[in-house]
């Protein structure tokens, strides 16, 4: 469904993503991990098409997207959520998610309201759509940024660090609304800090480190790697915090 194959950029003479492959299958989930600054939301955005590889390709559905802007990507079904939520805050709910479905889904007329009305459903914020974004709380706006992202007809969702600022239950329940995604067919990128969160449902793993991929495979074994336990630990990680 999605390959990166070899994405690198530099800004200047610093590679903050270096030569990084992977590939993910149809309705995969793919969890990204690594310590602040690792290149996480740098190889994102190459995959949406708002950052330019300085080298390497992106295939989408077998097909180099390498040279598709954002949007093309984004009506292709390659759909990214921002680590922080950017609704359009005077306009309401359904506005919103409605705008998503028009521009970033491509539909029109009575397919996008349908689209629009099936995400508001989906992301629990059908009670709320009359209301204006900017009244919602934290959560609300991660459900947003999830409602927006469904309404562009996903077949590929990039999640930049969803979870982040969220409670205990909180996080429960957006676990919850992105397993349902994934299980409706929607293969998930998803980087996120919050391990246990991330674990609960993506079935593979891969860790950055300086830019470069330092493991792959399943959590287990990527929380159980060497590479992985020396970027978070150093050389000596802690008995405790081992899997
Ligand atoms: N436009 C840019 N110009 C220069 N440096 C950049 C730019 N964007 C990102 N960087 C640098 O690239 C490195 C990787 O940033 P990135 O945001 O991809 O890391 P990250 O792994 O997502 O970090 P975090 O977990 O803190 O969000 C950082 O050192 C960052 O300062």
């Amino acid at each position: 469904m999605l390959e990166a194959r070899g994405l690198t950029r530099s800004y200047g003479a610093v590679t903050v993503v270096s030569d990084v492959s992977f590939t993910l299958a149809p309705g995969e989930a793919l969890g990204v991990l690594g310590p602040n600054g690792a290149g996480k939301t740098t190889l994102l955005k190459m995959l949406s098409g708002d950052v330019r590889p300085s080298a390497g390709q992106v295939l989408f559905a077998g097909v180099s997207a390498s040279d598709l802007p954002q949007a093309a990507r984004c009506r292709a079904g390659l759909v990214r959520t921002s680590q922080i939520p950017q609704p359009f805050s005077g306009l309401t709910v359904w506005e919103n998610t409605l705008t998503a479905a028009l521009h970033g889904g491509g539909l029109h007329g009575a397919d996008a309201e349908q689209a629009a009305h099936d995400a508001l459903r989906r992301s629990g914020l059908l009670d709320r759509h009359a209301l204006p974004a900017g009244q919602l709380s934290l959560m609300g706006r991660k459900r947003l940024e999830l409602s927006r992202a469904l309404a562009c007809g996903p077949k590929v969702l990039l999640l930049d660090e969803i979870a982040g600022g969220l409670s205990d239950f909180e996080v429960q329940d957006l676990v919850a609304l992105i397993r349902e995604i994934n299980t409706s067919g929607v293969a998930i990128i998803w980087i996120e800090h919050i391990v246990h969160a991330l674990i609960s449902v993506v079935s593979r793993l891969i860790a950055l480190d300086f830019g470069r991929l330092i493991a792959s495979g399943t959590p287990l074994e990527v929380l159980a790697s060497d590479n992985f336990r020396r970027a978070y630990f150093g050389d000596e990680p802690p008995l405790e915090l081992m899997p």
